[in-house]
C-alpha cells in the first residue's frame, strides 16, 4: 500500500505541517523513504466526512443511484462513511437487506456503508421492524429511519424509542404530520398562493418535533431529527436541549442555501422534502448550525432519474443531489460568512454524525495511530457546477450552473486514496 506524506498540510486550519499516512493510520512524524509526497500547501485536512443520511437506491431502484455510483459521489464530496436510507425496494426492514447494502458498500471499497434500518415493516407505519435483528447483523445498524415517511403513530414512536435503548440505538425521525402535508408542493405561505401550488406549512414538521422531543424525554431515549428546515424547529430543539434531553437534530446543505423563492421557476429540481423555506428560516438554521441547537449537516442526497424530475412540479419526485456539493455549500454559508471555522465543520460534518451514528473509526481527530479517514480541500479556488460531471447516476443538482467555492483534492479511506486530484484513484 502506498505511503503518503501530505507536505505543509494546514488541518483543521492550522499551522502548516506534514502528515504521513502509513499502514493505514496517521503519523505526525516525517518520513521520506519509498514516499509519495503530495504537496499540500494551501489545502485544509479535515478528518473523512461522515454523512448520517444518504438515499443510495440500491437495492431496487438501480436506475437512479448504486452503491457503487452513489459511494464514488461521496468519496468525491470528501466522504468516508455514508448512513444509507432504508427507503428502497425491498425496505431495509431485515438483517439480511441491511447486510446486502453494508456488504455492497465494501466491495465497491470508496467509502463505508452504514446502512439504516427501517423503523416499521416496508415503512407502513403499521409494526415495528426487527430492530434488535439489524443491530446484531454484520452490519451493526444503531440509526433506524423510516425517512421519505414519517413515524406518525405516537404509540409506534413511543415503542421505537424504548426498543433501540437496549443497543444504544437512536430513530431518526422525518418530521412531517401527514395530515398537515396531504397533496402539499411547497413552502406554505405569501408564495404559494400566488404560485397556486398546495402550501406545506411549517408547523407540520414542528408538531412533530415537540411530540418527539417529548416522547423521548418521557422513556429516556435518544432521537435524532433529520432535515430541520424551519425556524420554529431550530426553537424547539433548542428548548429540548436546554432541558437536557437526548435530542440531535441536521440541516442540509440545501437548506442553508436556497430559498422558496426559487419554486416560483416551476423547475422541480428545487422540489425537495421538507421543502425549500423562507430566508428567515435560512438564516435561523444557520444560526443554529453555528451555535451548536443543530448537530450536524447531513446531506439528504436524493437521486432521481431524469423522467421522475423532467416533469410539471405536482407530479415530479422530492428530493435533489447533494454529496459531492455539500462541503462547498457548508463553505458558503457557514464558513465564508464567519458563522463557522473549519474546526467547527469538522465537529458538524465529521466528529459530531460519527458520534450519533455510534461509528469508532470514523470522525476522528487527524492525531497519531488514528485511521486515516481524511479530506484534503481547496478552499481558495471556485467552480462553476456542471450536472453532467457528477459522478452520481442521476443528475439532479440544484446548483447546476451556480459558481460554489472550494474543492475536495484528494480523500483517503484507511489510508488508500479514493480521490485524487479531484478524481476518483
Ligand atoms: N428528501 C427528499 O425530498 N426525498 C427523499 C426522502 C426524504 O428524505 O424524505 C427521497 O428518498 O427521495
Ligand atoms: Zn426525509
Ligand atoms: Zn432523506
Amino acid at each position: 500500500m502506498t505511503t503518503y506524506l501530505l507536505k505543509n498540510v494546514s488541518v483543521l486550519g492550522g499551522e502548516p505541517q506534514d502528515l504521513v499516512l502509513k499502514d493505514g493510520v496517521v503519523s505526525t512524524g516525517s518520513t521520506t523513504e519509498g514516499v509519495e509526497v503530495i504537496d499540500a500547501t494551501g489545502l485544509i485536512a479535515l478528518p473523512g466526512l461522515v454523512d448520517l443520511h444518504t438515499h443510495l437506491r440500491e437495492p431496487g431502484r438501480e436506475d437512479a443511484e448504486t452503491v457503487e455510483t452513489g459511494t464514488h459521489a461521496a468519496a468525491l464530496g470528501g466522504f468516508t462513511a455514508v448512513h444509507a436510507m432504508a427507503n428502497t425496494e425491498p425496505v431495509a426492514d431485515t438483517a439480511g437487506v441491511v447486510e446486502q447494502v453494508w456488504r455492497l458498500g465494501r466491495e465497491a471499497g470508496y467509502c463505508d456503508v452504514f446502512p439504516v434500518g427501517a423503523v416499521t415493516v416496508g415503512l407502513a407505519g403499521e409494526r415495528i421492524a426487527e430492530l434488535g435483528a439489524m443491530a446484531d447483523s454484520a452490519a451493526r445498524v444503531r440509526v433506524f429511519s423510516d425517512d421519505g415517511r414519517c413515524v406518525s403513530d405516537p404509540l409506534l414512536m413511543r415503542r421505537a424509542l424504548e426498543y433501540v435503548k437496549a443497543f444504544d440505538g437512536v430513530i431518526a425521525q422525518h418530521a412531517q404530520e401527514p395530515r398537515l402535508t396531504e397533496g402539499a408542493q411547497m413552502n406554505e405561505g405569501e408564495l404559494s398562493g400566488r404560485l397556486g401550488l398546495a402550501g406545506w406549512p411549517a408547523v407540520a414538521e414542528e408538531a412533530i418535533i415537540a411530540r418527539d422531543c417529548l416522547l423521548a424525554a418521557h422513556v429516556g431515549s435518544r432521537l435524532h431529527v433529520c432535515h430541520v428546515s424551519t425556524a420554529g424547529s431550530v426553537e424547539i430543539v433548542r428548548q429540548a436541549k436546554a432541558r437536557g434531553w437526548n435530542v440531535t437534530a441536521e440541516v442540509t446543505p440545501h437548506h442553508l442555501l436556497l430559498t422558496d423563492e426559487l419554486a416560483a421557476t416551476y423547475d422541480p429540481i428545487y422540489k425537495v422534502n421538507p421543502p425549500l423555506r423562507s430566508a428567515a428560516d435560512v438564516e435561523a438554521v444557520r444560526a443554529g448550525l453555528a451555535d451548536g441547537t443543530i448537530d450536524i449537516v447531513a446531506t439528504d442526497h436524493a437521486p432521481h432519474p431524469h423522467e421522475d424530475k423532467d416533469c410539471e412540479w405536482a407530479a415530479a419526485a422530492f428530493g435533489m443531489l447533494g454529496l459531492e456539493t455539500a462541503l462547498s455549500v457548508v463553505q458558503q454559508t457557514m464558513v465564508d460568512t464567519g458563522l463557522l471555522d473549519w474546526a467547527g465543520v469538522a465537529e458538524r460534518m465529521s466528529y459530531a454524525p460519527a458520534r450519533i451514528g455510534r461509528l469508532s473509526d470514523h470522525g476522528r481527530a487527524l492525531e497519531d495511530g488514528a485511521p486515516a479517514n481524511l479530506v484534503l480541500f481547496d478552499p481558495s479556488v471556485s467552480r462553476v457546477i456542471d450536472s453532467s460531471e457528477t459522478a452520481s447516476l442521476s443528475r439532479n443538482t440544484p446548483y447546476a450552473g451556480r459558481e460554489l467555492p472550494g474543492r475536495v483534492v484528494a480523500t483517503f479511506l484507511r489510508g488508500k486514496a479514493t480521490v485524487l486530484d479531484g478524481k476518483l484513484a
